[in-house]
């Protein structure tokens, strides 16, 4: 049986994060523990997320979210059961999303620069949870088409490295990919909790993205034992919700 309950979640929070820098949980620039309970505040200085020069459109805020707004999705997640049973490990919004998961779109696109370029309404109506047990993975994929531009990714409870790869040959020799050496490795992304992603442009449409399945993962010689893994992944369809059903990429 492999639900998830909230004595495991505490020993999951120790797992793999002895390094999780938890001073951003008083730092009302951070998305709080106000999770949804707060939008008519002023508006907080605007946070910068990191960019990739070699891949244009991704971005990622670290540690975007703060400890306790990771723990109030955690128990969200828990509560609604998405997860239950041992085969379970993909569950989907369309339309109306759960208030929490607008709470995050809304704040990414007011106090952050990650969809900086994304102007819609709604912002998302499609959610997708995942979760990952240690050693599991999701393939190599370019979301599909019928998903808008903006994809931004939340990631909860354990780290992973994330491998971003030129979806086709010709981006692959495209001069402003190939400059800076070889890339048939990709170019890993360390996503750990409370990280927030972005793709928009070329890094949604024009890089593929998979998570290998393995225990450990290796950054710069520092070895990163996986834990149980979640991530919520808000998108835009561009299509009636009748065209939506999809078939997952999970390994
Ligand atoms: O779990 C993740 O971080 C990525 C999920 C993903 O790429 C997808 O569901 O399309
Ligand atoms: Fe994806």
């Amino acid at each position: 049986m492999h639900e998830l309950n909230t004595d495991q979640l505490e020993e999951l929070f120790g797992s793999d994060n002895s390094d999780f820098d938890d001073s951003f949980s008083d730092d009302q620039t951070r998305m709080d523990a106000r999770l949804g309970s707060d939008r008519n505040r002023s508006p907080a200085r605007m946070l910068t997320s990191e960019k990739f020069g070699r891949i244009p459109g991704l971005r990622l805020l670290r540690q975007g979210l703060s400890h306790s707004v990771q723990t109030k999705l955690l128990d969200t997640i828990i509560s609604a059961k998405y997860f239950n049973g041992a085969t379970n490990n993909q569950a989907m919004h369309f339309g109306d999303l759960p208030q929490q998961f607008q709470d995050i779109g809304q704040w990414a696109k007011r106090d952050t620069d990650l969809l900086e370029s994304i102007d819609r309404e709604p912002l998302f109506d499609q959610a997708i949870l995942n979760l990952y047990r240690p050693g599991e993975g999701i393939r190599s994929h370019v979301d599909l088409q019928k998903f808008d531009d903006g994809i931004l990714i939340v990631s909860l409870l354990s780290s992973c490295v994330m491998i971003m790869t030129p979806a086709s040959e010709a981006q692959k020799h495209a001069t402003s990919y190939s400059e800076e050496g070889n890339l048939d490795d990709g170019i890993p992304i360390l996503l750990r909790p409370g990280d927030v992603l972005a793709m928009i442009g070329p890094a949604r449409w024009d890089w593929a993205h998979c998570i290998p399945a393995r225990l450990v993962d290796d950054v710069n010689g520092d070895i990163i034992q996986r834990g149980s893994r979640v991530s919520i992944t808000l998108r835009k369809l561009n299509c009636t919700t009748a065209d939506a059903i999809e078939l997952g990429h999970r390994q």
